[in-house]
């Protein structure tokens, strides 16, 4: 096998502060365990429901609270860590750690509906300073702007796990000694594309705007766009944004009319803000409508939802134009 840099190596030669190495080192460490457990399925009892309901009122999977408890446990043992923010958990939780520097906040499991069926799921990560080693949950209300770094772990064929800590996209995968090993080095977005991720089951609840869009892209070489599309959904946007990290696309879970107070299903803190460092890092653009940029929502609560529309860069235009 040819030699290949592995995640430590790639982080010591980024230069940063000792604390945010060791928070990453802990958080892709705990990856490795959570695609242990992922992998052992039904033989180590990782399939089906918890019998509990989260914060968010959604019915946990065993692996949301496998997931969540080795993530937490794990970083916040992790002597640089202030404390930690889960989507399955109704609040912040400080560590013990006098000289904590960084919070770090992660949806465990993304892709719960995978679970069970042996589908891609996944773990995202966000990263930012602490104000102070006892924070507040106020301390971790910050815009997406502020993170010093953001990874996502995708459990399929191959583990993988992709990092930006804001100098640009790194890929590794995870090797049979338990290693992540750099098999892409600078990771960019194509600008166009010819693929779209949506799920086509609300089409009659989108915004007038996002029913345009996909429209052009439905009527292909016959319609406004002139060129055929392809549509993708995977169903963890753990995987259908590391589709579009590999080969370009967009991703959208949009406002819909349902329930017009909701901004939408995704999570900011949790999943709209880490995948927009790394989309944006990459070279794509991520936005709430094709336009204002998730990174700049400032954030008003821990399980805050967002709109979501991310990917290359021109084909986000398109639809801010739609
Ligand atoms: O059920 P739908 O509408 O396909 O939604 C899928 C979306 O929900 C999510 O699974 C939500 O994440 P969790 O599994 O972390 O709750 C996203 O990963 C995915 O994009
Ligand atoms: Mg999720
Ligand atoms: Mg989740």
């Amino acid at each position: 096998m040819t030699a290949r840099t592995d995640l430590a190596a790639h982080l010591a030669s980024l230069d940063l502060p000792q604390g945010l190495v060791e928070t990453l080192t802990t958080a892709a460490a705990a990856c490795v365990e959570i695609r242990q457990v992922v992998a052992g399925g039904a033989l180590v009892g990782a399939l089906g429901a918890s019998g509990a309901v989260n914060v968010q009122d959604e019915e946990q999977k065993k692996l949301d609270v496998i997931a969540d408890d080795i993530l937490t446990d794990a970083l916040l043992a992790c002597p640089a860590v202030a404390g930690v923010a889960s989507e399955e958990k109704d609040t912040m939780q400080a560590s013990a750690n006098a000289a904590g520097e960084y919070l770090v906040l992660f949806d465990p499991l993304d892709g719960s509906s995978n679970i069970d069926i042996n589908a891609p799921v996944g773990t995202i990560v966000s990263v930012l300073k602490a104000p102070s080693a006892q924070p507040s949950e106020a301390d971790f209300l910050q815009s997406g702007r502020q993170q010093v770094a953001a990874l996502y772990a995708v459990y399929a064929g191959q583990a993988m796990l992709v990092l930006t800590t804001g100098k640009g996209v790194a890929g590794f995968t995870l090797a049979p000694d338990g290693r992540w090993l750099m098999t892409h080095e600078n990771v960019c977005i194509p600008a166009d594309t010819k693929e779209f991720a949506i799920n086509m089951s609300n089409q009659r609840h989108w915004a007038e705007g996002v029913q345009r869009y996909v429209d052009g892209c439905l009527k292909g070489a016959d319609g406004p766009r002139g060129k055929n599309f392809n549509m993708r959904w995977v169903a963890a946007m753990v995987a259908d944004v590391h589709r579009i990290l590999m080969r370009g696309g967009v991703f959208l879970y949009p406002w819909d009319k349902r329930e017009p107070n909701k901004p939408g299903k995704l999570r900011l803190m949790y999943e709209g803000n880490p995948m927009s460092f790394l989309v944006e890092q990459a070279g794509g653009k991520s936005t709430t409508d094709g336009k204002q940029a998730i990174m700049d929502v400032t954030p008003t609560e821990l399980h805050q939802r967002v709109p979501v529309v991310l990917g290359s860069a021109n084909e986000v235009d398109q639809i801010a134009a739609a």
